[in-house]
């Protein structure tokens, strides 16, 4: 039988399985069917197989197998983004949607002062994405619910991490944006102990990985970013100025926001990026981090457990220039308004651009001792008081922000004063805890 006879025959094959009938009269073409039948069924298998595989390793839904017991494998979690649907949801959330309104990708935005500032944005008509790794450093069900909040404003929160520049790449291939509000980060003072990889992680790794993408991005967006009082360290002239050394922090929390405005100085002079930094003092408010002083002192009066108030040697004053969530938003507003274009395209600096470093702070700091003071009227219990020894894992004495420069370039005017802010604190505080957060969230 010639080759052409052979494949003719084949071609008689019924092309609906089970129904094919073996000509047990020739032999030959029955192994060669046999082996033909067992050749296509391999492939199958194999498809299936690898397509399998494939979605196990490549395509895993955004959830942590990981223990989160052990802090460092954080950074090993992966995400699932991309795809059509995905694609669409990131454009329709960052159109902008007023005249000459900016189109922002917030970092850090299931975050306290991320959610407040995408909110605002949205609210104005500009185009805000979202992007928030959703780690478990506070309970992740607060930040669900501020990205449920966001979703109904029209925000898309995209999962993922700031270290992964593929992804980071692909959301400017998808959106031009014009500003970058980057509020991602590691924070909190004392945790640097326990976890110092993480302000690594976050604060460094990461903070270059963003700007990586944004030099090299075609426009470069302009960037505002987070900072922080912290890095006036162990300085004792007040009320801190912009002007004063920063160069003796005091944990390692503030010598990585310390080293990210070193960072931010380099990629404005290299590539022409225009940089904004906000040093936040102590900022409180509705929908705040579980990890503040004001947070968890509020949620222990309730239990009745005691606090620990730190006092200073020869029970000096432990105080804080506390800033309410909507005199920063105002500034993070402005900071991102008054920013210049950045000058450089395609990852080469045109001329030299914007670098700015600003204090967001209340000009009025209040001792800790008074914090507990108005809690405990705004509460209507009696805190349970340990006051202790100022431990060496971080924390400074004090904080004042001077706000001259802001109020000159930014017209920053801080209008709530701590008894104000913590009122609207403790009203969303129980309604949210109390019933409240289903729905919220
Ligand atoms: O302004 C900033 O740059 C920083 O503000 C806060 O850091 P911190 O001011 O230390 O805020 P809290 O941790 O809420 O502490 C507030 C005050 O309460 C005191 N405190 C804290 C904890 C405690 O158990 N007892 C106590 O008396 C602290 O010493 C501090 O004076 C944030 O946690 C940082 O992320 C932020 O960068």
């Amino acid at each position: 039988m010639s080759k052409s006879q052979m494949l003719s025959h084949l071609d008689d094959i019924p092309s609906t399985p089970g129904k094919f009938k073996m000509d047990k009269s020739q032999p030959y073409i029955h192994r060669l069917l046999r082996f033909q039948s067992s050749l296509a069924k391999l492939a199958f298998w194999s498809l299936i197989f690898m397509g399998l595989i494939f979605l196990i390793f490549f395509r895993s839904p955004p959830s942590n197998p990981l223990p989160s017991s052990d802090p460092s494998r954080r950074f090993l979690r992966t995400y699932s983004w991309g795809g059509p649907t995905w694609e669409k949801r990131v454009r329709s959330s960052a159109r902008v949607r007023s005249r000459n309104g900016l189109s922002v990708l917030v970092t850090g935005a299931a975050g306290f002062v991320g959610t407040h500032v995408s909110s605002a944005l949205k609210r104005r008509g500009d185009g805000v994405l979202g992007l928030d790794s959703f780690n478990d450093y506070y309970d992740p069900s607060l930040k669900r619910a501020r990205q449920a909040l966001l979703e109904r404003t029209g925000v898309f929160i995209v999962e993922g991490d700031i270290n992964d520049a593929t992804l980071l790449r692909k959301l400017f291939e998808v959106v031009a944006f014009t500003h970058v509000m980057h509020l991602a980060a590691q924070a909190g003072v004392r945790y640097a102990m326990e976890n110092p990889g993480s302000y690594v992680h976050s604060n460094i790794a990461g903070l270059v990985n963003v700007l990586e993408v944004c030099k090299s991005a075609n426009p470069q967006p302009a960037i505002v970013w987070a900072s922080s009082s912290s890095v006036y360290g162990l300085n004792t002239k007040v009320p801190f100025s912009e002007k004063d050394r920063t160069d003796q922090p005091a944990s390692l929390y503030a010598a990585t926001k310390k080293a990210g405005e070193e960072i931010a100085h380099t990629y404005n002079h290299i590539y022409g990026l225009s940089l904004t930094g906000l040093r936040f003092f102590t900022v409180y408010g509705p929908w705040g981090r579980p990890d503040m002083a004001y947070f968890f002192f509020t949620r222990d009066i309730l239990k009745g457990k005691t606090i620990s108030i730190f006092e200073a040697a020869n029970h000096g004053t432990v105080a804080r220039d506390f800033t309410y969530i909507d005199d920063i938003v105002k500034g993070c507003l402005a900071a991102l308004d008054t920013a210049e274009k950045s000058t450089g395209s395609g990852g080469k600096k045109k001329g030299p651009a914007q670098l700015r470093v600003f204090n967001l702070g209340n000009t009025s700091p209040v001792p800790v001792t008074d914090l507990v003071n108005i809690l405990e009227r705004l509460l209507k219990v009696k805190a349970k008081r340990n006051i202790m020894k100022l431990p060496r894992n971080g924390d400074v004495q004090f904080t004042h922000a001077n706000i001259s420069l802001a109020q000159r370039d930014l017209g920053y005017k801080p209008t709530t004063d701590l008894q104000t802010g913590l009122k609207k604190f403790v009203r969303w505080y129980l309604s949210y805890y109390s019933g409240g957060k289903k729905a919220a969230g």
